[in-house]
Parts: C-alpha cells; sequence; structure tokens
C-alpha cells in the first residue's frame, strides 16, 4: 500500500497554500493508496514532519510552500536517509527550486504535472549540520534576506529583495575569506560569496547557466570587492547569465569548500536556502544525485 505525506504551509505566499488543498490531495489519490495532510504551524515543523515520514517508510513526501518550506522538508527527507521520494507546490514569493526545475510556478499546473514518471535525482548540499537545495550565501545577500518582512514580501514579492538591496549597497563592506577546496587554497576579500548547487538565485534564472541540479558540482562565486561599486554594470551581466565571465566575479566549479571569515565580525550574516544560515566557518560538500523529486525530466 503506497503512502504519501503533504505538508502545507499555510502562511507561504501570504496564505496561498490553503486554496490548492483540496486539489493537491485530489491529484495525489490518483497516485497514492493514502494521504496524510499536515499544517506547520512555526520553525521546524516542514523539517519534523518530513523525518518522521520518510523514517516510517512513507514512499512520497510534499509540501506546499514557499523555498523556506521546501528546504525544511528536504532536511526531514536527508535526515530521515532520503529513503522518500520528494514533491513541492511552489506558493512562496520567490520559488527559486520550482525555476531551477523548471516546476511550474502556477500551483495548479505544478499540481496536475505530478506524475510518478517525471522523477528525477537531483544533488543535494551539507553545510556544517545542516543540508540545502540551492544555496548558501555570505556576506551582503544574508543581511538583505533578513531584513525582508513578512508583508513587505506579501505586498512587493520579489522586488521587496531588490529594494532592500538597494539599500544594503550603502552599507556594505568587503570581508577576508580563506577558502579551501579539493582544487584550491587562497585568502579573499569580498562583500558576497556564494556557494550555488542550480541555476537560479533570487529568480534570476539565468544567473549560472552552466550549472544544474544534477552535475555533481557546486559552483563558489566569490565576487569582487568592487562589484558593489559597479552595480550598473554587474545587474545586466547577472540578468544575462554572463557573471560568471565577468571581471565582476570568480567562480569556482567544486564539490567540496571550505570557507573561514578571517575578518573580526560578530553576527556574521549567512543564509542558507534564503533562512538565517549557521555560523562560520561553512564546511560545505556536494551529495551527488541523493534526493528524487517530483520534477519534469531535464529539457
Ligand atoms: N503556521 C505558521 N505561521 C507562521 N509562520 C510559519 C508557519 N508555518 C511555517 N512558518 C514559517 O514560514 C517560513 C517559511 O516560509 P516560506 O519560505 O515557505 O514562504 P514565503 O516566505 O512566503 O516564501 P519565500 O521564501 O519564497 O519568500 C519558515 O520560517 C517557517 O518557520
Amino acid at each position: 500500500m503506497s503512502r504519501c505525506l503533504v505538508i502545507i504551509n499555510p502562511v507561504s505566499g501570504g496564505g496561498a497554500a490553503r486554496r490548492y488543498v483540496m486539489e493537491l490531495e485530489w491529484k495525489l489519490s490518483t497516485l497514492f493508496d493514502t494521504i496524510e495532510v499536515k499544517f506547520t504551524a512555526g520553525d521546524g515543523d516542514a523539517t519534523r514532519f518530513a523525518r518522521e515520514a520518510t523514517e516510517a517508510g512513507f514512499n512520497a513526501v510534499f509540501c506546499m510552500g514557499g523555498d523556506g518550506t521546501v528546504s525544511e522538508t528536504v532536511n526531514g527527507i536527508a535526515q530521515g536517509g532520503f529513503n522518500t521520494n520528494f514533491g513541492f507546490i511552489p506558493v512562496g514569493t520567490v520559488n527559486d527550486m520550482a525555476r531551477a526545475l523548471n516546476i511550474p510556478r502556477r500551483p495548479l499546473e505544478a499540481i496536475r504535472a505530478l506524475s510518478h514518471d517525471n522523477i528525477r535525482s537531483i544533488d543535494i548540499g551539507h553545510c556544517n549540520d545542516r543540508y540545502f537545495c540551492n544555496n548558501v550565501a555570505a556576506g551582503v545577500i544574508p543581511k538583505v534576506v533578513e531584513e525582508v518582512s513578512p508583508k513587505e514580501k506579501q505586498i512587493l514579492g520579489p522586488l521587496a529583495y531588490f529594494l532592500r538591496a538597494g539599500q544594503a549597497l550603502f552599507t556594505t563592506k568587503d570581508y577576508t575569506y580563506h577558502i579551501v577546496t579539493e582544487d584550491h587554497d587562497f585568502v579573499c576579500k569580498s562583500p558576497l560569496v556564494l556557494a550555488l548547487l542550480t541555476n537560479v538565485v533570487s529568480s534570476f534564472e539565468r544567473f549560472m547557466p552552466s550549472a544544474s541540479v544534477d552535475d555533481g558540482y557546486m559552483r563558489i562565486i566569490i565576487f569582487k570587492e568592487y562589484f558593489i561599486m559597479d552595480i550598473l554594470s554587474v545587474l545586466p551581466l547577472i540578468m544575462s547569465g554572463s557573471i560568471y565571465n565577468s571581471r565582476y566575479a570568480t567562480i569556482l566549479k567544486v564539490q567540496q569548500a571550505r570557507i573561514e571569515l578571517l575578518s573580526d565580525v560578530e553576527n556574521f550574516p549567512t543564509n542558507i536556502d534564503g533562512d538565517k544560515g549557521p555560523c562560520m566557518p561553512l564546511d560545505m560538500k556536494v551529495l551527488p544525485g541523493v534526493l528524487r523529486v517530483y520534477a519534469p525530466t531535464k529539457k
């Protein structure tokens, strides 16, 4: 008998998830014998629900929410040993994972597209004691993300992040890092270092066109000291997918990395899949193809 769990974040995307519960349940009833539905009440619930279901042998765990809910659910599945399939319906503000996996960003379309024929294996990252499916950031972006309120997201959508980023440009500074990978060992200064598993960051779908969710690598993107000053030149490069080829960033394609902060900063901001991240140093590695996801096969 096949079983699946559905985890709903009732506040994601300004409460959008509630509207699609019936449709999702109906669709899943055509794919599984039994369906259990759980609503999150706050931080950590999605992880706990997903871990318990994975350990209990559920065939699949689905979630409906934004990137935060997706990441929390993936952490639960990872803690349970990755022994279940994963699916999600994007109803958040940015929905980077849906963009990276070509999952429709209209919830009803994403629900209709769920099929046992559309499952693929993707890489997951491990950072200190957590897992990530898209990125870990240190520097400017974490500060910006932390400062965006749910109300701003609801009203402005992804624009809320851009407006905050604009403010951050005037307050940010460079930090000194020691970066060690399987192929590199160096010290550098940067306002922003990103570890990225997919091609998408903050809704920029062409950010890293050479990256894919299942290539077994992450990209470490070290923005150069002057990129903030030249932001008007940098933005078109980010939007057109050519930042990797520019003088504004150094890009390393690696399977593991240790990023240590040499600057003396208290409460240094890091971010993991859009949520508050771990303390420095960051010890990261790619776990290739460990998560089976309901998503259209590669284009
Ligand atoms: N019932 C709840 N009430 C309030 N907060 C909740 C509840 N359930 C989960 N959360 C919180 O919601 C956050 C995750 O939200 P999520 O990222 O999925 O949606 P979003 O913020 O609308 O989307 P995006 O990340 O794309 O901006 C987590 O921080 C979690 O603690």
